[in-house]
């Protein structure tokens, strides 16, 4: 397939920051699957594998967010014995981050440059408010526009009072309830990546994210597919890629169906995924109030009131909390590097 770069949002900012690096042997390329140490990169000319360049590697021992994600726009440079390698992460517009498990809280890259991030919770096993929240604060924390889509609408006579209800928990957000066995709510979700636009798929495993992709595609591109070759030898390909270049232009990216995600919140997207709480906060009598007994507490006035439910307080707390313990984890672990300085940087190619 060829495929103009254009059509996946390459447009003057990105010419500008490639041109930078331009060499004759060296070519702009969008990231469409990352694996350990190697990426299937789309470019103009088609789709290639690339390994790893030594920067690359030196700034991810450094920061394994500077990791090349799917999403990314990159440069790469062909050497004479025919291979690519993957030199440079142009500087990203937005970016889909979670904590790693490691006790250094750095963190992964689920998806960069993303217009827009879709939250993806499906109506049928009951959806789980604590979820929908967490996820939702983390693509605020992208830099994306949130979306919450519900998958499965099929599956309750109402989903518009489903909707209704985890609105609820997602101010300023829009809600798409979305069936593909029904074919509802798919073309209204495809008017969010038009106009060459990249739309990311978050959400637990089962969610229905493949099943919108090939909807949204047009084709079943998403099954992985284990290629084996004739001998048996394992020879391991697989079609599998995060970001799937969609016919006419755009581009959805599915990142990978996850169990929990750990909140890296550095900005404000906690505070914009509870914006009601946010805003009640503010009107507390003290600056520095708890919500927990003080006078004049506009928080604890809307729970007893029924504004805000106590449920949804004890997951912002929750939330608070993690990020707090995290922040302070993260400042141990910089002030450990800024002990022992980094290697002298090498040129780029
Ligand atoms: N009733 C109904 N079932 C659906 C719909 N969309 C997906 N499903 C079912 O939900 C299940 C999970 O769908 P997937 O698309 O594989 O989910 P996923 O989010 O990609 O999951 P991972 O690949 O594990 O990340 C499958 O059994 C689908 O058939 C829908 O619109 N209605
Ligand atoms: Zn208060």
């Amino acid at each position: 397939m060829s495929y103009h770069l254009s059509q996946l949002g390459w447009d003057d900012r990105l010419v500008s920051e490639f041109r930078r690096f331009d060499r004759p042997d060296s070519a702009p390329g969008r990231v469409l699957r990352a694996d350990r140490g190697v990426c299937t990169v789309l470019t103009g000319s088609g789709v290639t594998r690339a390994t790893l360049g030594g920067a690359v590697m030196i700034e991810a021992a450094r920061d394994p967010a500077a990791l090349p994600s799917a999403g990314d726009w990159v440069v790469l440079r062909h050497w004479p014995d025919r291979r690519t390698t993957l030199e440079l992460v142009l500087p990203r517009t937005t970016m889909l981050i979670r904590r790693t498990a490691d006790k250094d809280s750095s963190g992964q890259v689920l998806a960069a440059n993303m217009d827009v991030v879709a939250v993806v919770e499906p109506i049928h096993p009951e959806p789980d408010d604590a979820r929908v929240e967490r996820l939702l604060a983390l693509a605020w924390e992208s830099g994306a526009d949130p979306l919450l889509v519900l998958t499965k609408s099929d599956t309750t006579r109402d989903p518009a009072a489903v909707a209704r209800q985890l609105g609820a928990l997602a101010p300023g957000v829009p809600v798409l309830p979305v069936s593909v066995r029904q074919g509802r709510g798919v073309d209204e979700l495809r008017s969010y990546f038009t106009k060459n636009r990249t739309l990311a798929l978050l959400g637990r495993s089962g969610a229905g994210k493949s099943t919108l992709v090939n909807a949204l595609a047009g084709t079943s591109v998403m099954p992985v597919q284990e290629i084996r070759d004739a001998d048996g030898k394992g020879r391991h390909t697989t079609a599998y890629r995060n970001l799937v270049p969609i016919p006419g232009g755009g581009a959805v990216i599915d990142t990978p169906g996850i169990r929990g995600v750990g909140l890296l919140d550095t900005g404000d997207g906690l505070a914009r995924a509870f914006a009601d709480v946010t805003d009640l906060a503010s009107r507390c009598r003290f600056d520095d109030c708890a919500h927990e007994t003080e006078p004049g507490c506009a928080v604890q006035a809307a729970v007893a009131d029924g504004s805000l439910t106590a449920r949804r307080l004890a997951s912002w707390r929750k939330l608070h909390h993690e990020v707090e313990v995290e922040s302070g984890r993260k400042s141990a672990r910089l002030s450990r590097q800024r002990r022992s300085p980094a290697p002298p940087s090498s040129s780029r190619f």
